[in-house]
C-alpha cells in the first residue's frame, strides 16, 4: 500500500467511525470496535489518524457490520415481500461509504467501469465508480436518442415478459473490466442481462455486488455465470 492509499484508508476508516459516532456514546463505540475510548475521541474529532491496521479493522470489520445494520433499518419490506429500499439509494453518502467497504470486503478486481441497470442501481453504481476513480455506466429499458450503437441484451422473464436492456456501444471497450453492481438481486434476470451485455461488449466481469440479496436464487444465479467475486451487503 502505498502513501496515498494508506491516508485513503485512514480518512475512511474515521468517516466510518463518524457515522457510528452519531448514534452512540465514545464508550459504546469502544465496545463495539474494542478500541479504547480516548483513541476514537481523537480520531472523531479528526486529532489523530488511526494507524493502517486499526483503519483496516475498522473499515472491513466493525464498518461492514454496521453499515449492514444501518442498511437494514433503511430498508421495509411489505406483506408481499417487496422492497422499500429507497431510504438507501436516495442516500448518496450513505452509499459513498458503502463503496470501500464493499471493495475491501469482497476484494473485486479493480475495474474499468462500474456497470448497472437504470434506475435504482445508479446511485450505488455513481458510489463504487467514485470510489475506484473509473467510469460508471448504466443500461436502460428504452433506446438514448441520438446514440447509433448499442449493446443489447434481451431476455424472457419468468413472468414471461420480454425485458430488453440497452447500453451505448461507447462505454464499454473490449478487454476492459467491468464490476457489475445493481441496489437489490432478486431473480438475477437483470444481472443476467447485465453479465449479458459486459460479454457482448468483449470485456471482463471483475465482481458483481449487490446491497440486497432477496433469498438466494438470484446471487447463485449470478454465481453461475461467471468466477468472479459475487457478495451482498445484506441478505433478506
Ligand atoms: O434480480 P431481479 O429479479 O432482476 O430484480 C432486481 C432488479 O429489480 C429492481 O429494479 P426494477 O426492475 O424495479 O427497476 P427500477 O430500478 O427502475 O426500479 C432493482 O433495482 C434491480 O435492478
Amino acid at each position: 500500500m502505498n502513501r496515498a492509499e494508506k491516508a485513503a484508508l485512514q480518512l475512511r476508516a474515521v468517516s466510518v467511525l463518524r457515522m457510528l459516532k452519531e448514534t452512540r456514546t465514545y464508550d459504546e463505540l469502544a465496545a463495539l470496535t474494542e478500541l479504547p475510548a480516548g483513541d476514537l475521541n481523537r480520531y472523531v474529532n479528526g486529532h489523530v489518524l488511526p494507524s493502517d491496521d486499526r483503519a483496516r479493522e475498522v473499515v472491513s470489520g466493525v464498518g461492514r457490520d454496521a453499515l449492514a445494520d444501518e442498511l437494514e433499518r433503511r430498508v421495509t419490506t411489505d406483506e408481499e415481500g417487496y422492497v422499500d429500499n429507497s431510504g438507501a439509494v436516495f442516500d448518496q453518502s450513505f452509499l459513498d461509504l458503502v463503496a470501500p467497504i464493499a471493495a475491501e470486503t469482497f476484494e473485486f478486481d479493480r475495474p474499468d467501469v462500474v456497470l448497472t441497470a437504470a434506475t435504482d442501481g445508479i446511485t450505488l453504481a455513481a458510489a463504487m465508480a467514485s470510489y475506484y476513480g473509473v467510469r460508471c455506466a448504466y443500461a436502460k429499458q428504452s433506446k438514448e436518442t441520438a446514440v447509433e450503437e448499442f449493446i443489447e441484451s434481451r431476455q424472457r422473464l419468468q413472468s414471461g415478459i420480454e425485458l430488453t436492456y440497452y447500453l451505448p456501444a461507447a462505454s464499454i471497450d473490449a478487454g476492459e473490466t467491468v464490476l457489475v453492481v445493481d441496489d437489490l438481486i432478486r431473480s438475477g434476470e437483470t444481472q443476467e442481462l447485465l453479465l449479458d451485455i459486459t460479454e457482448r461488449a468483449g470485456a471482463d466481469v471483475g465482481g458483481v455486488f449487490t446491497l440486497i440479496a432477496v433469498g438466494t436464487d438470484g446471487v447463485e444465479r449470478a454465481r453461475e455465470r461467471t468466477d468472479a467475486p459475487v457478495g451482498a451487503l445484506v441478505e433478506f
